[in-house]
């Protein structure tokens, strides 16, 4: 039995799904957009102040058949967000498929520590100093959204910019736990940098998931 799980997840054909829910994009370019969310289980990049720790064992979750996910997903919006976790930690090959078929549209927020795979039409990268992006995300990123902690990540989300393509959307968005101290350095920088944008997690002020 474990042997058929085991095989099912290498394949993609079942994932360790944590949740899925309908909601409103809360976070960088399709912020205020409905999507539906699949979060999958698994990390292993230790962001200490990770706002979904409950996500990086995978074992806790259960291993799901992704034609039913997708099933429900589809039935709610044809907009999909793919989130973890580190979703790209996955063979999503067999998911996205399912979901194209359906006729929807693949978001992904990622740390880009991990290849990509399946089929994707947006992807937000988000980069972590603890493991740094591949070379073939960074060229891919639709969108670059930085999160800021202290004072020397405005410098390090200078480095990952310049790793990034010329249509890249660049954001910066405060970390929760410090969003009073750095909302306002961020405000400030960006009009002093504009071609950085000011990201929010919006979610979190209207109290939806
Ligand atoms: C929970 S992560 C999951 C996807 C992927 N592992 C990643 O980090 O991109 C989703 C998004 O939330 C951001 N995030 C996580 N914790 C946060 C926090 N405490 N404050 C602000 N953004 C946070 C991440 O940087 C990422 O852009
Ligand atoms: N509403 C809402 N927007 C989000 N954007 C990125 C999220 C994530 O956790 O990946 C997220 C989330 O958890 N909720
Ligand atoms: S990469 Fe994403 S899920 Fe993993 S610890 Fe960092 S913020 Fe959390
Ligand atoms: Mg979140």
């Amino acid at each position: 039995m474990k042997d058929i799980i085991n095989r099912n997840l290498e394949s993609g054909l079942s994932l360790p799904i944590m949740e899925h829910f309908y909601t409103i994009q809360g976070e960088g370019r399709y912020t205020g957009t409905a999507a539906y969310f699949i979060r999958i289980g698994g990390c292993d990049v230790e962001c200490h102040w990770c706002d979904v720790k409950e996500s990086w064992n995978p074992a806790i979750h259960p291993v799901s058949s992704v034609d039913k996910i997708a099933e429900i997903a589809a039935s709610k919006c044809k907009t999909i967000v793919l989130t973890g976790g580190e979703p790209l930690m996955w063979n999503l090959e067999p998911l996205t498929i399912r979901l194209k078929n359906l006729g929807c549209r693949i978001h992904i927020e990622t740390s880009g520590a991990y290849p990509l795979s399946g089929h994707i039409d947006w992807i937000c990268l988000s980069p972590k100093k603890t493991a740094l992006p591949l070379k073939s995300v960074y060229a891919k990123a639709n969108e670059l959204k930085v999160i800021i902690y202290n004072d020397h990540d405005f410098i390090f989300a200078e480095e990952q910019a310049s790793n990034v393509n010329q249509n890249t959307i660049l954001y910066l968005q405060p970390e929760w736990s410090k969003r009073n101290k750095v909302t306002t350095k961020i405000i400030d920088y960006v009009m002093k940098e504009p071609k950085w944008h000011i990201s929010l997690q919006t979610h979190k002020y209207l109290n939806i998931p």
